[in-house]
């Protein structure tokens, strides 16, 4: 289970010219709860909030206020038990070109604690799954971006997370890759995984998400069921229910 109690974070930043500080509120009171066997889909525009929730849930940054817990472990107090649990996709995908997918999973493997012949038989797993055993032993550096994420995939699963953390996980792949990616979702729901994924992409969301947090200006809006949504805005799709939120929040006409 992931629970997010009222998180908040905020950067400081300077601009290089003016040299002005600037505050960004990049999550201002964030509280949900992703349960066992649940996939739960956060959208929002660019700059919404998303990737800050992402990392802080993935313990690579802390809020400034509020409460994460996975699994019932607070992750500011017992972080390394918190990240055990936890896998994380970023969109950052500058895997070791250097290593061949074996090799790469065999280091993340070792880095997590996991035993060398369960890491090789699960990132062996893992590939097969994703379509990719036939690559396990090619240098990386020729891979294409949606071969790259698909490594990077096996890598965030390969210590058996209860926890599932994707960050835009389909974004610039094709859709029989995505579809790959989707099924691999419906799998670690069907493990009773909480699974939290970031997108723009809104058929992967009215397809997969048991729930929706939609994320705009740091703030959550409208955490339902898709049809819920739908019901709410009296609208057909979920694109019509993020545009009507947006300029409701821009104070805009809907
Ligand atoms: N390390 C950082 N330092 C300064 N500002 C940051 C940092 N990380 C995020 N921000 C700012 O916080 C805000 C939220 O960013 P975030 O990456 O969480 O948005 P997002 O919803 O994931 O957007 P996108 O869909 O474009 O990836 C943005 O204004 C961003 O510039």
């Amino acid at each position: 289970m992931i629970q997010l109690t009222d998180i908040y974070k905020a950067f400081d930043v300077k601009d290089r010219k003016t040299r002005a500080r600037m505050r960004i509120e990049a999550v201002r009171g964030i509280s949900l709860t992703v349960q066992p066997g649940e996939i739960y889909g956060l959208l929002g525009p660019n700059g919404a909030g998303k990737s800050t929730t992402l990392r802080m849930i993935a313990g690579l940054m802390a809020p400034d206020r509020g409460r994460i817990e996975v699994c019932g472990i607070d992750n500011a107090r017992e972080p390394e038990r918190a990240r055990a649990l936890t896998g994380y996709l970023s969109t950052d995908l500058s895997v070791y070109n250097r290593f061949t997918p074996r090799e790469l999973l065999r280091l993340f493997g070792e880095l997590q604690g996991v035993d060398p012949r369960t890491a090789e038989r699960r990132g062996l797993h893992l590939l097969e799954r994703l379509h990719m055993a036939e690559f396990a032993d090619v240098k990386m550096e020729g891979f294409s971006g949606g071969q790259k994420q698909k490594v990077s995939i096996a890598r965030a699963l390969l210590h058996d997370p209860k926890v599932v953390i994707f960050d835009e996980p389909t974004t610039g792949l094709d859709v029989l890759t995505a579809k790959t990616v989707l099924d691999l979702l419906g799998i670690m729901k069907a493990e009773g995984r909480s699974v939290i994924v970031s997108t723009h992409v809104m058929p992967m969301v009215e397809a997969v998400c048991d729930r929706v947090g939609i994320i705009f200006e740091g703030r959550l809006h409208g955490d339902a069921a898709p049809r819920a949504l739908l019901e709410r805005w009296g609208v057909a799709t979920l694109d019509e229910v993020f545009f009507k939120l947006v300029a409701e929040k821009e104070g805009g006409a809907a």
